[in-house]
């Protein structure tokens, strides 16, 4: 009998090329994003030690970081400094043979939006981009990881990179969400119970009754937040669910070859007796809305929630974020709500907070930005009128990419007169100046922040969706 083996192992396992010293291993990489940001370098370093990509067709750019998001955005509307970005990616892929979702094509959007939305990435494949998030790709069943410029230059070299075998977590949600929660509050109630360290080290099998009920989307969600938890990667094994999504992507496999693969991805689930260096439970029943008070993600609670009273492990953290010990997290003013990034900027997230603003008015005095995630999600949103739910209600409507769920010094979410300090954001991280400097970042489901926008406040969405 063969060893029972978890989906980790499994796919780690089909990649291994050769076994090196001290444990590690050469992996095969199947794929490789790459960004604005990042990738200028990683091309630029490879040409300047007279290299070439191994396998240009396996290696795909995007224009996500640096851009500018307002609409009528170009080359011209770059802020000082974006501009050399821009244009060193452009130039380096095409001098690298690299396909690249430019401003303009269709194609273009976030990394970890479009690497699944164009079917880039696949179940049991491993990609890798150099960015952190991209374990959100974890949604789809695949092996994903974030490395630095060094690795990505020696990923596209030779489409192989050493690492150690990575430990495994199992994380099982169980029961079932409640309407109005969803995938995001899964993330930051598990973050909040075990920490920002909870999961470091791992690489996580998502699964679980409440799991197995996200869509695709939501899933990526879920996995977007496993390096918030500390983990290495995370991801949810492929079913039906994930198949339906995927067939038929740009570059999924077709025909024959889309049987197979489908047979193949179905023997990746872990077996039922496969061992696991760590194994956690988390009940979704009863689950509220959660939202962040502090400046990690794993300090979040309940919306009902107070700020924790006890002071010794919090007080920097309300200090930045201009919180007392013990207030309600309801009803705290904002300045401003922000739904974008890779956590929840696709579909079904915009549809969720039209759900919530659909025939109402985002409060006097704050500013309220949706940013697509992808322009095919742009394009999708607005096929279905879901743009003009956004603008009715007092929301900008944007083009995609990371805008706001980053700093990068061009955009901020200060109106005329008027400074914005506190922000409810769908997005993944609230360190301290994240969004901009002195910003205090609430992190939430893109319906807990609509329902907040429309109230001036932190709010839960709940009875908006009764
Ligand atoms: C700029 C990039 C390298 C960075 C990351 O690695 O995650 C960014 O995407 C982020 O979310 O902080
Ligand atoms: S949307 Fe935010 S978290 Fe995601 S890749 Fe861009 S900057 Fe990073």
């Amino acid at each position: 009998m063969p060893e029972a083996r978890n989906i980790i192992q499994k796919i780690w396992d089909q990649h291994v090329i050769a076994q090196m010293d001290e444990g590690q291993s050469l992996i095969q990489v199947d794929r490789v994003m790459l960004h604005d940001r990042a990738g200028p370098a990683v091309l630029g370093a490879l040409r300047e030690s007279g290299r070439a990509l191994a396998q240009p067709a396996m290696v795909f750019g995007t224009m996500d970081h640096i851009i500018d998001t307002h609409p009528g955005r170009g080359d011209d509307t770059l802020f000082k400094g974006g501009r050399a970005f821009i244009q060193s990616f452009r130039s380096g892929a095409r001098a690298a043979g690299i396909a690249l979702f430019d401003i303009g094509d269709p194609r273009q959007g976030i990394s970890h939006i479009v690497s699944a939305e164009q079917g880039i990435v696949l179940p049991g494949s491993v990609m890798v981009c150099c960015d952190s998030h991209t374990c959100t790709l974890g949604g789809v069943g695949a092996l994903v990881w974030g490395i630095g410029t060094t690795e990505g230059e020696h990923a596209v070299a030779t489409q192989t990179l050493v690492r150690t075998k990575p430990r495994t977590m199992r994380v099982e949600f169980s029961g079932r969400l409640a309407p109005g929660v969803s995938a995001k509050d899964m993330a930051l109630a598990m973050i909040s119970l075990y920490g920002a360290n909870g999961g470091a080290g791992h690489a996580i099998e998502f699964c679980g009754d409440a799991v197995r009920g996200l869509d695709v989307e939501a899933r990526s969600t879920l996995c977007n937040m496993a390096v918030e938890f500390g983990a290495w990667t995370g991801l949810v094994a492929a079913d039906d669910t994930t198949f339906d999504w995927l067939q038929g992507r740009a570059y999924a496999p077709r025909g024959d070859q889309w049987n197979t693969a489908v047979a193949h991805w179905r023997g990746l689930a872990s077996d039922p007796d496969a061992a696991w260096d760590r194994s956690l439970v988390i009940d979704c029943t009863g689950m509220a809305p959660q939202v962040s008070w502090g400046t990690n993600p794993g300090q979040a609670a309940g919306i009902a929630d107070r700020v924790p009273a006890d002071l010794a492990v919090s007080e920097p953290a309300l200090k930045y974020m201009d919180l007392r010990p013990g207030q309600p997290l309801a009803g705290v003013p904002i300045d401003a709500a922000f739904i974008g990034s890779c956590t929840n900027s696709r579909l079904s997230d915009l549809r969720m907070a039209a759900a919530v603003l659909k025939g109402r008015k985002v409060a006097q005095g704050v500013k309220a930005i949706v940013v697509p995630g992808s322009t095919a999600v742009k394009q999708a949103a607005e096929a279905e009128g879901l743009d003009r739910i956004f603008l009715a209600a007092g929301f900008e409507w944007r083009e995609s990419g990371c805008s706001l769920c980053f700093y990068a010094g061009g955009d901020s979410f200060d109106s005329p007169g008027r400074q914005a300090r506190r922000v409810i954001s769908s997005t993944n991280r609230n360190f301290e100046g994240r969004q901009g400097p002195g910003v205090r970042t609430h992190l939430a489901s893109p319906a807990t922040v609509a329902a907040s926008a429309l109230a001036g406040c932190i709010a839960d969405p709940r009875p908006l969706l009764a």
